[in-house]
């Protein structure tokens, strides 16, 4: 659990302002768009940035000033969106090196390591020659080298194969389970039924937090799909679609709405991506 209060954050013209938040054990999505604060309150959880003014951050009660900061910092993981690694290193060499800065020096946690990312097979080659999918494994896998208590990942799918993305989301879900792990994405589709909290980050605000149900159950309207026709497609408000698809057939179109709906819709089960373009929606000049 790691709790926030009277944050004010100030970068360039932006300001992170948390008045008061507790992110409880468990996966927690951070959602919100391009400039709303994610990375900015990731790297003040992960303590890569220093707490302004009287702004004050406990993790399970404890606060990060003093020793208390390299406590904090032997049990946080961190996977930033982007990380630079030694090209000339072998994966294996890279893990080993960052586990040493870390205290780390038993081979069986890189073997371990090297084993839960399938990276077993490219541990003898340099990072140089490796595609951006397996670096983005070692930059996940660094940051489990001390089994952190704490996880703080920014974009952690970026570069990933929709296999590995799969499998790192359950990783990172059966972790939570003991931990406090915050996940930055804005591909919200494919954490459903894995996350347990959703963090929305407005203008730099506290739009939501609360469990994944509350988030999907608290959105005013349903969301339907069904399949239309070019015609019936042009009186469909473009602001109520989600998403559509085209077929041979004609178009199948997911949106949300408040009443029932006259065509062969049928109501579906709200996803956390649905539940955030509704909020965004509702919140937006174009919703009329
Ligand atoms: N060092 C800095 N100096 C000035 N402004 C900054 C600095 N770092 C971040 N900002 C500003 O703070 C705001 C929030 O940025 P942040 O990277 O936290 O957003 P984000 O939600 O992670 O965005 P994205 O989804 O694009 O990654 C942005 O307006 C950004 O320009």
């Amino acid at each position: 659990m790691i709790t926030l209060s009277q944050i004010q954050q100030q970068m360039g013209s932006f300001v992170l302002d948390i008045e008061s938040l507790t992110l409880h054990n468990g996966l927690t999505m951070l959602v919100g768009e391009n400039g709303a604060g994610k990375t900015t309150l990731l790297e003040l959880l992960a303590t890569v940035s220093e707490v302004q003014k009287k702004g004050e951050i406990h993790y399970e009660g404890k606060s990060a000033e003093g020793y208390n900061l390299l406590l904090v910092r032997s049990r946080m993981g961190y996977v930033p969106s982007s990380m630079e690694l030694y090209g000339s290193m072998t994966v294996y060499h890279q893990l080993r090196y960052f586990g040493e800065l870390k205290g780390i020096y038993d081979d069986a946690v890189i073997r371990k390591l090297l084993l839960e990312f399938d990276l077993e097979n490219y541990a003898p080659v340099k990072i140089r020659k490796l595609s951006s999918g397996i670096v983005r494994r070692i930059h996940i896998a660094q940051a489990m080298l001390t089994n952190p208590r704490f996880l703080m990942l920014d974009e952690p799918m970026n570069g990933l194969d929709a296999g590995f993305r799969r499998r790192t989301i359950a990783y990172l879900s059966h972790l939570a389970q003991h931990r406090t792990v915050v996940a930055a994405s804005h591909e919200l589709q494919e954490w459903d039924r894995s996350a347990d909290y959703v963090l929305w980050l407005d203008c730099g605000r506290v739009a939501f937090y609360g469990s994944a149900r509350e988030w999907i159950q608290s959105v005013p309207g349903e969301v339907y799909e069904g399949e239309v026709s070019d015609k019936e497609l042009a009186h469909i408000p473009e602001a109520s679609i989600i998403a559509r698809r085209t077929n041979s057939d004609g178009h199948v179109v997911r949106l949300f709405k408040s009443g029932q709906l006259n065509t062969s819709f049928y109501k579906v089960t709200p996803s956390i991506e649905d539940a955030y373009y509704i909020r965004k929606r509702l919140q937006s000049p174009r919703n009329d």
